[in-house]
């Protein structure tokens, strides 16, 4: 049978940025496909925050393109990116600890997005049925009613990606989602991003090659700023270049 090849969602070309003449990221360039599960591996320094610093207009570029869905994101403020489908997770979660996991998911519904619309708003079925949805997904659903401070360290972190999630990025990009998490909250993790990358793409940075392995269609490899070798894990693994500036040490 003949297989569709996906489309490209993603197109990073050339992608530069000086910070007082030291390029962090030097003519950088991907390509992160349809449904794709793509993951920026490499040393500490490497680059690869700032990669997803310029993807959400974090931060600006001195040079290259970065277009989405065809759409050239590098003119366009962090609120665009966001309304054009782009959701990103940083390393710490910046969840409300003092609501409840329904009241955090309920505050990120697009519709809700200022607070005297989430307390007016009347809490329609349709909303309800995603925050349930939601919930569900990121193994939540016994916990609505708790209030966030409460939650351990790995439930905060999937809490947070479900307040992305309930925007439906067509890209959710995720900054070592399964640091500090315990073993049991890793696999679920990687069963989480991998249900949730059908519908979407999802570009993650991570250190733990286990995890990795486990979720990764596709693998770049970063070093001082440039693109040092890509493909599957399995290829990139035994590159020696790899292993002597990452995974050797
Ligand atoms: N806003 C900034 N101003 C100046 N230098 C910066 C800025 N942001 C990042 N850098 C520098 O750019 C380089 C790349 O940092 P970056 O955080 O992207 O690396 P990383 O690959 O994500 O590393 P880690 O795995 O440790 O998170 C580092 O030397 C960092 O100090």
């Amino acid at each position: 049978m003949l297989m569709k090849t996906k489309d490209i969602i993603l197109a990073v070309e050339g992608l530069t940025v000086s910070f007082n003449g030291f390029k962090a990221v030097n003519d950088f360039s991907m390509y992160v496909d349809e449904e794709q599960i793509y993951v920026i591996i490499g040393p500490n320094g490497a680059g690869k925050t700032t990669v997803l610093d310029l993807i959400c207009g974090k931060t600006a570029a001195t040079a290259g393109s970065i277009k989405f869905k065809g759409r050239e994101l590098s003119k366009l403020s962090e609120n665009q990116i966001v309304h054009a489908g782009v959701g990103r997770k940083f390393q710490n979660p910046s969840i409300y600890e003092n609501l409840t996991v329904f009241e955090n998911l309920e505050l990120s519904y697009p519709q809700a997005r200022t607070a005297l619309s989430a307390l007016f708003a009347r809490r329609d079925q349709a909303m309800t049925d995603s925050i349930l949805d939601v919930a569900q997904q990121i193994f939540l659903a016994d916990f609505l009613d708790v209030q966030a401070d409460f939650l351990s360290h790995g439930q905060k972190q999937w809490l947070e990606i479900g307040m992305l999630l309930i925007q439906n990025p067509s890209l959710l990009m995720l900054d070592e989602p399964v640091a500090g998490m315990s073993v049991a909250e890793r696999r679920q993790t990687a069963e989480l991003l991998r249900r949730i990358a059908t519908g979407r793409s999802v570009l993650v940075i991570e250190h733990d090659m286990q995890f990795v392995e486990n979720i990764a269609d596709h693998v770049q490899v970063m070093h001082q700023g440039k693109s040092l070798s890509e493909g599957s894990m399995q290829k990139v693994k035994q590159d020696p270049r790899v292993i002597d500036v990452y995974l050797g040490h």
